[in-house]
């Protein structure tokens, strides 16, 4: 069986192996095993400096992990070129500006590069596919604006935009909701979840993974240190362990999903806090 071959389990989804990434010698994702079900949205959790972006690149190919290995539906991401690879996966990163003088039209049609050889221009079809997806995410009014003059929160629906018109299998979103307003961010991942394609999505808002995701990855330190369903990796347990933060979980009374409800901590706290805050920052053995 030849390394790209279907195995079972990893068939179905996005399958990560042992995956590490390290700099200057110092290990940030040290590891990592997790499973995202072909469909699902996996929300990636975990407090600042956890290893969700450097996760997420590793994943997405944008760096080359020291180890392991991603899967998706069965072929290693490793093993394709890099065109290929675009039409498998796209991904919608923090702080993913440009500074060049060109539409917003513009900027969703790159979503179609991938498709197209370098002389080729935007067919109607390129067009007509970057439209409805610049209508999903309510920005389609703003087709013909200078991509420069947008808000942050319009460039990151129009990122989703970009990335929905590359008709990926796979979608890997960095904080996709950290510009949005509530209305907004709702309605983003409503959208996202409407697409039905395989997610990994890296979220604070733990309310909003809790209300979204299908499976939850929690990372402390650059390791898993939960993974699940909703329900059960979000306890009051967790949250003490890994955010330092205490919360009563209910129900949400229409979804069913877990509904955190954060106490503000005691002045008092606040020193016993930022020394356990430091003593947090270590650097993994
Ligand atoms: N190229 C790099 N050089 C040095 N340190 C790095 C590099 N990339 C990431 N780090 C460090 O690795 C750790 C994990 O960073 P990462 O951006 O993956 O965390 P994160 O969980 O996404 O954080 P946040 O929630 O704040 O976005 C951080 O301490 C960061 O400073």
């Amino acid at each position: 069986m030849s390394d790209t071959t279907v195995t079972a389990a990893a068939a179905d989804g996005l399958t990560a192996r042992d995956l590490s990434w390290s700099v200057k010698g110092t290990v940030i994702v040290d590891g990592i095993h997790m499973h995202g079900g072909r469909g699902e949205i996996t929300g990636l959790l975990g407090p600042n400096g956890s290893g969700k972006t450097t996760l997420l690149r590793a994943i997405a190919r944008l760096s080359k992990p020291d180890r392991g290995v991603v899967h998706l539906g069965g072929t290693d991401l490793a093993t394709l070129r890099r065109r290929d690879l675009a039409r498998q996966l796209a991904v919608v990163q923090q702080h993913a500006g440009t500074d060049l003088d060109v539409t917003v039209l513009d900027v969703v049609l790159l979503g179609r590069t991938p498709y197209r050889s370098a002389l080729q221009g935007d067919s109607e079809q390129d067009r007509a596919l970057a439209l409805d997806a610049l209508q999903q995410v309510d920005m389609v009014e703003f087709a013909t604006r200078k991509w420069a003059t947008l808000s942050g929160g319009e460039q990151q629906r129009v990122h989703l935009a970009r990335a929905l018109t590359q008709q990926p299998e796979l979608l890997v979103l960095d904080e996709p909701t950290n510009h949005l307003d509530i209305a907004h961010a709702l309605s983003l991942l409503a959208l996202v979840r409407h697409a039905g394609l395989t997610t990994i999505a890296a979220l604070h808002d733990l309310n909003l993974a809790a209300m979204f995701c299908d499976h939850l990855v929690v990372l402390q330190r650059g390791r898993v240190v939960a993974s699940g369903a909703p329900h059960d990796v979000l306890t009051p347990q967790l949250l003490r362990e890994v955010y330092d933060v205490e919360a009563d979980i209910g129900t949400h009374p229409r979804t069913g999903r877990p509904l955190l409800t954060f106490h503000p901590p005691e002045p008092a706290d606040s020193a016993a806090r930022r020394a356990r805050q430091a003593a947090r920052q270590g650097v993994i053995a």
